[in-house]
């Protein structure tokens, strides 16, 4: 039995991707629980896309609680005053070539930042936590800007709100007020997700007592794979060559054929639909029908049409992502990253949440290697 959190009871549980198993406690989120698909410290996603935003959430997932007005304005004051980046890791950033995958250049920065301002002690990690969030834009920005247009950019703005920093710093000037909003709710959508396989790296990278820049290093080497984050920017590499929705039904049955996995469709905790997918949605279409060209929407639809009718199979998070940002304008190359300067949130919590009742990660292996055996003389073998 399914409810509309796309969870069921019945769902057959292996070893395999330890799914299924618990691994540790959390306040922070639930996912696919029953009566509803996702909350972050008890408030439903869906709330909080409609009636926060994402330095709400941001505070929200750091504090426990959601700010009041004079706290998110002090919130707001910190962020802004740590948006620009060392001249150190612009110089680093300068020397990464245009070829390189985006997500490397995420990883670096995150690391090489973690070298000039390290995290010297606990009491640090609200900071570094924050310096993070407030300089992935100018990061992801200033290297593809540099690398791809010759051009040095300003790293500070005086944007309100991340998402519009971010705008900014991508497109040289301020973006409207509903490609703001959009940016917002996806950052919101991305934030937090239990323990999925980044937070769960940086969880275990934590619990050897390791800081919070190398615990968002490998969060980001694991969000980048297709199969996690990478999706998003998979999705919009496979749509964007359907061209019409007859055409990606045809080609999907011939991915379906070749055993070939749909990206942007799936997941391994809810079973029937993943609740961020409808808002997303909603702003893909929304945002198709002012662009005036909704091929890319309707080729979309289509997809989870079929994928639906066919394989019982739903879009997550990222499908309509990928349609969203398209519309707005952004390189498909970035999607992943953004989703870091969403994700650092929910990783930043739960190595914090790690810290505060911490025992080593380290579970066991069932041996299925060699029996035991002595070593032949190098010249016998
Ligand atoms: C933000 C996020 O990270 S959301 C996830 C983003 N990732 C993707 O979109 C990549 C595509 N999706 C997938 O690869 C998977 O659905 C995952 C990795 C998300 C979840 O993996 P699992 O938990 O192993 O999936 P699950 O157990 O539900 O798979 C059931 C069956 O459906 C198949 N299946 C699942 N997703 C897909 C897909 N997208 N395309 C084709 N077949 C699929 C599996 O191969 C499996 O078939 P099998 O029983 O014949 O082996
Ligand atoms: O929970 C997961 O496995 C993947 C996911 O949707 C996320 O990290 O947002």
């Amino acid at each position: 039995m399914s409810d509309n959190s796309g969870n069921t009871a019945d769902k057959k549980l292996s070893g395999a991707g330890l799914r299924g198993q618990s691994a540790g406690e959390t306040k922070l989120c639930t996912v696919g629980k029953s009566g509803s698909g996702l909350t972050y410290c008890g408030y439903d996603v869906a709330d909080l896309a409609e009636n926060a935003t994402f330095e709400e959430v941001a505070y929200l997932l750091f504090n426990g609680e959601l700010p009041n007005s004079a706290q998110l304005a002090q919130y707001k004051v910190e962020l802004k005053a740590m948006r620009d980046l060392p001249q150190a890791l612009k110089e680093v950033l300068q020397r990464i070539p245009k070829s390189a995958h985006p997500m490397d250049v995420m990883r670096t920065g995150c690391s090489f930042l973690g070298n000039l301002e390290p995290e010297a002690d606990f009491s640090q990690q609200n900071t570094a936590a924050n310096r993070l969030l407030s300089a992935f834009p100018a990061i992801m920005c200033y290297w593809y800007r540099y690398s791809h247009e010759g051009i040095e950019i300003d790293c500070h703005s005086e944007e309100d709100s991340l998402a519009g920093h971010f705008l900014r710093l991508l497109k040289g000037e301020t973006a409207s007020a509903q490609h703001q909003r959009v940016m917002d709710v996806s950052l919101i959508l991305y934030a937090e997700h239990e323990f999925n396989a980044s937070t769960f790296t940086a969880r275990v990278c934590a619990s050897t007592l390791s800081d919070m820049f190398s615990c968002v290093t490998g969060a980001i080497g694991t969000l980048r794979g297709p199969l996690h984050g990478g999706a998003n920017e998979a999705a919009m590499d496979m749509i964007e060559q359907f061209s019409s929705p007859s055409d990606a039904k045809i080609q999907m049955a011939g991915m379906l054929e070749r055993k070939e996995k749909i990206m942007g469709f799936g997941h391994a905790v809810y079973r029937t639909s993943d609740p961020r997918n409808v808002i997303i949605k909603q702003w893909s279409e929304k945002l198709a029908k002012e662009n005036g060209n909704t091929a890319l929407y309707d080729i979309s639809v289509a997809c989870e049409e079929y994928m639906w009718d066919t394989k019982k199979l739903f879009c997550n998070a990222d499908f309509f992502h990928a349609s969203t940002y398209n519309y707005m304008g952004i390189p498909t190359k970035l999607f992943t990253p953004i989703f870091v300067c969403s994700r650092l949130t929910g990783w930043a919590a739960h190595v914090m949440e790690q810290r505060s009742n911490n025992r080593i990660i380290r579970p066991s292996a069932d041996y299925i290697g060699s029996a035991p055996r002595v070593v032949t003389p190098i010249n016998e073998r």
